[in-house]
């Protein structure tokens, strides 16, 4: 499906989707612990529903219900079971450890670019604890062996879903396991989340810094006395990662509100209301809600090692913000749904913008609106919702390619965009 964007600002307000990381985590250790779970959840999406499916396919009984989803655990897991990931990189390294740790041997598949992204150098420490794996870089993806707990060693600068993979799986060890991740330890809060979530299902885990393999390293150390037990009901919280986007247009014009957001958040992405009160954008916090208000916006240098999601609404803010922002730290979005230093610098090149990749990060040269064009939104999801917000600004349409891919995090995106009155019309391919 193409999407023809027509200028016209967004403004009001809009709820925000329920958080993609918290209801794989969520969901994940539902299945995991022994008792029932009602989890709500406002909204799905592929990724969620791939993880979904994996549980079930593991045994679990995943339901939809009126207001999230009703999760009766995975009894004695299925062995052999075949697990699609869809395009979900956060499925796949989350489950790739907690199937081993469960010991049942499964097959894991997926899509897109999936195959292609890093698995390494968990795949290692995985082969290094006693489990058996087909080789990387293809599905079928095979995994047998039990995992054995101890010390697991991890870089901090390829994918923190590996460290958040582990911690989840390591409960079901019933032994000390301890994570050691090389510093600097980049996207850290979404470890954090992980931490959220296990402290949810009553399993605790220390955090403390210690030298390994000559590096200074964070220390994630699970509580091997603590079984995962069910709170009965938990709620994900609003998303901030995807909230961004209607932030992001509200500091290029207007005033946007995102309703149902947690101020006080584990999620990193909240950083988006300094981010875009640091170009000059007016922000206000309420309660459960942020506002974001157009004003003078100016470039400036943002390191994202931590909030590799928020690039594509930086990005398409710093096309509007006066001389030039620098975004450093980038290095890990080569590894997502697309290369997105590639394909941020390609669409909005596309629509207008001076951009160019320097490094492991974008150089922007702003202030001036952009044209708009023809975008291919390179089968990510971020993409397609970054052309969307930058097009609502531009002088003239936009064009986005393949724009259906936003289901993989917010199927409902063009509904709420044109809640927002903006103006997105199908078109065939
Ligand atoms: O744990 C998570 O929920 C995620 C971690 C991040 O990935 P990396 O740690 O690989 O950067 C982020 O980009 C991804 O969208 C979701
Ligand atoms: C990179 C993303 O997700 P995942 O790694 O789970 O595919 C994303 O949502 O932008």
């Amino acid at each position: 499906m193409d999407i023809l964007i027509r200028p016209h600002a967004l403004e009001g307000s809009v709820d925000a989707i329920a958080s993609k990381s918290m209801a794989h985590r969520l969901l994940t250790l539902a299945a995991l612990c022994p008792n029932r779970t009602d989890l709500n959840c406002n909204t799905t999406s592929k990724d969620i529903e791939a993880t979904a499916g994996c549980l079930e396919a593991l045994g679990a009984h995943v339901a939809r219900t009126r207001v999230g989803f009703r999760v009766n655990p995975i009894d004695a897991a299925r062995g052999g079971a075949t697990l699609d990931c869809g395009e979900s990189g956060s499925t796949l390294r989350f489950l790739l450890p907690v199937a081993a740790a469960l010991g049942c041997g499964a097959s894991f598949t997926g899509h897109g670019r999936l195959a292609q992204r890093p698995l390494s150098p968990l795949y290692e420490e995985l082969q290094a604890h006693g489990v058996k794996l087909s080789a990387q870089g293809s599905f079928p993806l095979t995994v047998s062996g039990e995992l054995e707990p101890g010390d697991f060693f991890i870089p901090g600068n390829v994918s923190s879903q590996y460290i958040s993979g582990l911690l989840m799986a390591a409960p079901l060890m019933g032994a000390r396991t301890r994570v050691f991740v090389g510093e600097p330890v980049e996207s850290r809060s979404y470890v954090n989340i992980t931490i959220r979530a296990l402290e949810t299902f009553g399993v605790h885990v220390s955090t403390g810094h210690e030298e390994r393999k000559g590096r200074p390293c964070t220390v994630y150390e699970v509580d091997p006395s603590r079984r995962l037990a069910s709170p009965s009901v938990a709620t994900v919280e609003g998303d901030w990662s995807n909230s961004a986007f209607w932030l992001a247009a509200g500091a290029m014009a207007n005033s946007v509100e995102v309703d149902g957001l947690d101020m006080g958040s584990t999620q990193g992405d909240r950083a988006i209301m300094a981010a875009l009160a640091a170009y000059g954008a007016t922000v206000r916090r309420g309660p459960v809600s942020a506002t974001c208000v157009h004003d003078r916006l100016e470039g400036r240098t943002i390191d994202v090692s931590d909030i590799p999601d928020l690039v594509p609404p930086l990005a398409a803010v710093a096309c509007l913000a006066e001389g030039t922002t620098k975004i450093v730290g980038a290095a890990r979005l080569r590894l997502k749904e697309s290369d997105r230093l590639a394909t941020v610098s390609d669409a909005l090149r596309a629509m207008g913008a001076d951009i160019s990749i320097e490094g492991d990060g974008l150089e922007i040269q702003g202030g001036r609106a952009l044209a708009g064009g023809v975008v291919d939104a390179a089968n990510d999801h971020r993409i397609a919702m970054m052309a969307a917000v930058a097009g609502a600004s531009a002088t003239g349409e936009t064009l986005i390619r393949g724009a259906e891919c936003v289901s993989k995090s917010y199927p409902g995106f063009f509904d709420d965009y044109r809640k927002l009155g903006g103006i997105a019309e199908e078109r065939d391919a």
